[in-house]
């Protein structure tokens, strides 16, 4: 393969200009592919035409933003990837397991098992393809504090012969960031995207980007109808920054996310997850967690485009996730 780019190799970018894009967000070819002009030039202060320019270059060598052939998607698709769950039931209800360049958002209540299942995802990404893997490494955004190496090290020693596995090997591939806010939850996918790239060509690529929670910031600092268009849009932002870091890295999107109360719903379940359209139109697998009796979950799978509707029943232990 050729040498990857990077912005100092386009045309127009001089070494002050890149370290001011840089600055601004602007860390990738792809990034400033997607940017518009009068954005980058304000950031990158230069002229417009200057900016034009430096975006065309980008978009050229980048290849977004432009027309794929079937052909050329059907490729892409091969590539796809099945992340395991620990529970057959899951899987099949998934259609073999959590894809790559998807999102899978799991929704529920408080303690449904988003978290767990968070966890135990992100110790097996890290095993073998024929152990239900992805061999790569996974970065978490966590915006609640509810990450716990403790918690992987349980999950480790779960895994089949796991009393011979060091869970700190386990940890080394897991990139942890707390995001403070929404506006800091947006950027690091950014620097997300800046750490796979470093690791696209090592034997540890990343293969999972976690958001957990995808929408509690944003549900906290968007309070009151005046301010919903302002939370999707910059949740619309979102979801296909990490849409796009799925298709990079060929890497799979996993975010959980609350339910809130509907007292007026009448009919059916009094419960939605938050972020509405947006979210809903932009993962492509939904899955809906409910609490059953003791280690008991029932996850349903809520519209997906090629799957049947369905509901597996898994457990949550110790161990990890289990039929
Ligand atoms: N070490 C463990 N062993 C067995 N079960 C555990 C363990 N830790 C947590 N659990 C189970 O997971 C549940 C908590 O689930 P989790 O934290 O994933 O909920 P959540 O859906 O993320 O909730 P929230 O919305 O509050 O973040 C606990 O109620 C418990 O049943």
């Amino acid at each position: 393969m050729a040498e990857r780019m990077t912005i100092e190799d386009l045309p127009g970018v001089g070494p002050a200009t890149a370290d001011k894009l840089k600055e601004a967000g602007y860390t990738s070819i792809e990034a400033i592919a997607v940017a518009s002009p009068s954005e980058l030039a304000a950031a990158a202060e230069v002229g417009e035409n200057t900016a034009s320019k430096i975006v065309a270059a980008a978009k050229k060598c980048s290849n977004i933003g432009g027309f794929e052939t079937g052909d050329t998607v059907f490729e892409r698709r091969k590539q796809v990837g099945k992340l395991k769950t620990g529970s057959n039931a899951l899987d099949e209800l998934l259609g073999g397991g959590v894809e790559t360049q998807s999102i899978t958002e799991f929704y529920g209540e408080f303690g449904s098992g988003k978290t767990q299942v968070a966890h135990q995802l992100a110790v097996k990404v890290q095993l073998p393809p024929e152990e239900g893997g992805l061999g790569g490494s996974v970065i978490m955004i966590d915006t609640e504090n509810t990450f716990r190496p403790e918690r992987i090290a349980q999950m480790v020693k779960g895994l089949k012969g796991g009393e011979d596995l060091d869970p700190e090997e386990f940890l080394k591939n897991i990139h942890v960031a707390r995001a403070y806010n929404s506006n800091h939850q947006i950027l690091l996918v950014e620097s997300a995207s800046e750490l796979a790239e470093k690791m696209r060509d090592s034997d540890r690529p990343v293969k999972l980007i976690i958001v957990d929670s995808l929408t509690a910031h944003f549900r906290s600092e968007y309070v009151g109808r005046g301010t919903l268009a302002d939370r999707q849009q910059k949740l619309n932002k979102h979801m296909h920054d990490l849409m796009r870091f799925g298709d990079i890295n060929n890497a799979a999107i996993v975010v959980t996310n609350q339910v809130q109360a509907k007292p007026d719903a009448f009919f059916g379940d009094p419960t939605r997850p938050i972020g509405g359209h947006i979210v809903g139109h932009t993962a492509t697998f939904r899955l809906y967690l409910r609490k059953s009796k003791g280690e008991k979950r029932i996850a349903r799978l809520v519209d997906s485009p090629n799957l049947p509707e369905g509901e597996a029943i898994f457990s949550v232990t110790t161990e990890g996730l289990r039929d």
